[in-house]
């Protein structure tokens, strides 16, 4: 079986962070294991509290994996600052570790920070030269390429900024969009742009979809599939789960990881 690390925080209402990237490992039939970078203390409402851990004890988690059990791909999620940003790209180089996926987590939905301001100088210099792919969503792709996204020729030059920055491929994706009708994500190879398109689902309940759209992109890379087909598993993924509603909690509500493969088993049916 294939194995699967999450470098990520922990979110205790379980629809982001790691809880929502090991429920999406376990979907894509993956073995998940995880580095937790802070515990947040978080539902449906926003964050109401978050613990760092140290840069140490990222490292440590990290340590236990590649001296042990290793991994055939890695997802980055809330970093938190660019002490454990430096330690993470550390140990990823240091155990030669591909098919790397960041997810440039900043801002909760309920606006609380996730990554402090002065760590996404870090993220640019230490982790994305050594990535395989980038998936930020606009305000995201907005801080990391020091422009203003508006239209799609926008979000093609940020595309090309990010590549610029070393990472191989880019993914921009349209949560944030205008477009009331469309969530469509662009995916830069360097070379191409492929658009994968999708109905914008008219609910609240979208808490983690960045986190899960990210975690299913490296869970089919582990696999050897190559980036176009992972990004678009990750989209089918993502739009089965918000599609499949869950009503959780009172506030942007969590969204069911298990409809992608209920789909698949319906149609072979
Ligand atoms: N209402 C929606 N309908 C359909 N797809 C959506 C909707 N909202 C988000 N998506 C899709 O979900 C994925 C995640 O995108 P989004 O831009 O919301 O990420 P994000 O802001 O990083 O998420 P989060 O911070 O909640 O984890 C993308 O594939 C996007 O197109
Ligand atoms: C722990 C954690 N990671 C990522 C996000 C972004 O959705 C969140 N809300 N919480």
């Amino acid at each position: 079986m294939r194995k699967v690390l999450t470098i990520a925080g922990s979110d205790s209402g379980g629809g982001a962070g790691i809880q929502a990237d090991i429920k999406t490992f376990q979907e894509l039939e993956v073995f998940g294991m995880s580095a937790i970078t802070a515990i947040t203390a978080q539902n449906t409402l926003g964050v109401q509290a978050v613990f760092p851990l140290t840069p140490d004890a990222v490292a440590e988690q990290m340590d236990s994996i590649g001296t042990d059990m290793g991994t055939d791909a890695i997802k980055t999620g809330m970093l938190f600052n660019g002490e454990i940003i430096q330690a993470v790209s550390g140990k990823i180089k240091q155990y030669g570790w591909t098919n790397v996926v960041v997810d440039p987590v900043m801002i909760a939905k309920g606006g609380a920070s996730l990554l402090k301001l002065d760590a996404i100088s870090a993220l640019k210099k230490y982790l994305l030269p050594i990535s395989t792919i980038v998936t930020p969503n606009i305000p995201e792709a907005e801080e990391l390429t020091s422009m203003k996204i508006e239209s799609l020729e926008d979000k093609k030059e940020a595309a090309r900024r990010l590549i610029d920055l070393g990472v191989k491929n880019a993914v921009i994706k349209g949560g944030h969009d205008t477009d009331p009708l469309k969530s469509n994500d662009l995916l830069y190879d360097g070379v191409n742009f492929i658009i994968f398109e999708s109905d914008r689902i008219q609910t609240k309940n979208t808490h983690g979809t960045g986190c899960t759209f990210s975690a299913a992109i490296a869970a089919e890379l582990s696999k050897g599939i190559q980036i176009e087909k992972a990004v678009k598993t990750a989209k089918d993924f993502i739009q089965a789960a918000i599609e499949d509603q869950l009503y959780i909690g009172l506030g942007h509500g969590p969204t069911n990881h298990g409809a992608y493969r209920k789909s698949l088993r319906e149609t072979r049916i």
